[in-house]
């Protein structure tokens, strides 16, 4: 009788490898012993041990090429969420996660770990101290949130003991550090075209940053945990910085350490919010004439003005999960590896 060989449990995959997040889980793994192959749309550097496999991963025999002899995949690819394209969310967060669930189904894949987001709850209302049992955000605040929701939706229903299949969502929130394309370099962007210098509301609503490195460490964590006796399996968990901070506080850490001056002055949030929506809805209507994106969004205004920390007790018992790196040693390390984005360079 033909026995089938189980791969390897260091041999994994990382779907989205290529982008912020990836890379660093990428490095990580490889620190740890792991062997690497990363799905990608695009290859955005190269590594000793890392093999790319590019394509899209809503095309499934791409995918079976590239989780041969996988035992554990990472699902950290989604389009931007500044994008804003309901189609391309759609295909890419929905069914492009049906289709990568259905490969790992083919290719005996043992344990599948998503990034989620915390921001499936988030209806641009406060929320402080949230746990994984606030319900699903019924009116989510963009379609890349609304997107999440199922795909997070997807990922916990896949898990099967039975099967063999398991999995586990990581929400992680605001994520910084080196290389991020988003959070720093629109915030420098902002504050060169002179927009920086209000403070959107009273400035005292808390917020969770969380350092790439903190992701990581959660997402391994979580991959190593999880075994059929395992209470993580089909579950989500929170993972953040563990230590909210004002948002705007943190927005001036990483100005002033750039170079540039902090945001003073005070505007009403409800002002500000109808304004973004006024200018996001003009952005709508003349789309067809002019493409112009403006900087507030009503999104980018509802995280400015108002509180959205999450507890992570969840993954600290059942995973042990602890932050690695405090938040003034991941902004200090954030600040540092962006000199060409200093005032004046
Ligand atoms: N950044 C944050 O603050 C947070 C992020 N997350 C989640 O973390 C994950 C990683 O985010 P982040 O690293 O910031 O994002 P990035 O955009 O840096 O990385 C995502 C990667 O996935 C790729 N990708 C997109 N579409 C496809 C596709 N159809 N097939 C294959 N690859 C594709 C992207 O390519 P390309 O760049 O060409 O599109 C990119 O390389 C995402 O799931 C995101 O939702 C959750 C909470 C907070
Ligand atoms: C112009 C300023 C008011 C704001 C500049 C900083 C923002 C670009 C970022 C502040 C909070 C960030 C954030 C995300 C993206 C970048 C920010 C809006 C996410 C939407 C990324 C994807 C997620 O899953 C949730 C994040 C919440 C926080």
């Amino acid at each position: 009788m033909a026995t089938r060989i189980r791969p390897s449990s260091k041999r994994c995959a990382v779907i989205g490898g290529s982008g912020f997040l990836g890379r660093h889980l990428v490095e990580k793994l490889l620190d740890k012993g792991y062997t690497v192959s990363v799905f990608d749309i695009r290859q955005s550097y190269e590594l000793p041990g890392v093999t790319f496999h590019l394509g899209d991963l809503c095309d499934k025999q791409a995918l079976l090429t590239a989780l041969q002899d996988v035992s554990l995949v990472f699902h950290c690819a989604s389009p931007a969420p500044a994008s804003d394209d309901k189609a391309l969310f759609q295909r890419v967060n929905i069914q492009g996660t049906q289709t990568v669930l259905q490969a790992c189904t083919e290719a005996g894949v043992q344990k599948v770990v998503l990034t989620s987001s915390a921001s499936v709850v988030f209806e641009g209302t406060d929320i402080k101290d949230g746990r994984e049992d606030l319900p699903y955000a019924k009116k989510p605040i963009d379609y890349y949130t609304e997107t999440k929701i199922e795909q997070e939706k997807l990922v916990l229903k896949a898990c099967d003991k039975e099967k063999g299949l398991l999995t586990v969502a990581i929400r992680p929130h605001g994520i910084f550090g080196p290389r991020d394309p988003q959070l720093v370099p629109i915030l420098v962007d902002t504050a060169r075209r002179g927009k920086m210098k209000f403070i959107i509301g009273d400035g005292s609503n808390l917020v969770d940053f969380t350092f790439v490195d903190n992701v990581v460490h959660g997402h391994i964590l979580a991959a190593e945990s999880l075994r059929p006796e395992s209470p993580i399996c089909g579950k989500a968990y929170h993972i953040t910085n563990d230590e909210p901070v004002r948002f705007w506080d943190f927005m001036s850490d990483i100005l002033v350490g750039l170079g540039y001056a902090a945001p003073r002055y005070h505007l009403p949030y409800t002002l500000v919010y109808g304004l973004a929506l006024l200018l996001w809805l003009l952005s709508l209507l003349l789309r067809p004439l002019v493409a112009f994106k403006p900087t507030f969004t009503p999104m980018r205004v509802a995280l400015a003005g108002t509180h959205h920390f999450y507890s992570c007790s969840r993954a600290k018992q059942d995973m042990g999960y602890k932050p690695v790196v405090s938040l003034k040693d991941g902004i200090r390390c954030t600040v540092e590896s962006y000199p060409h984005l200093r005032h004046g360079a």
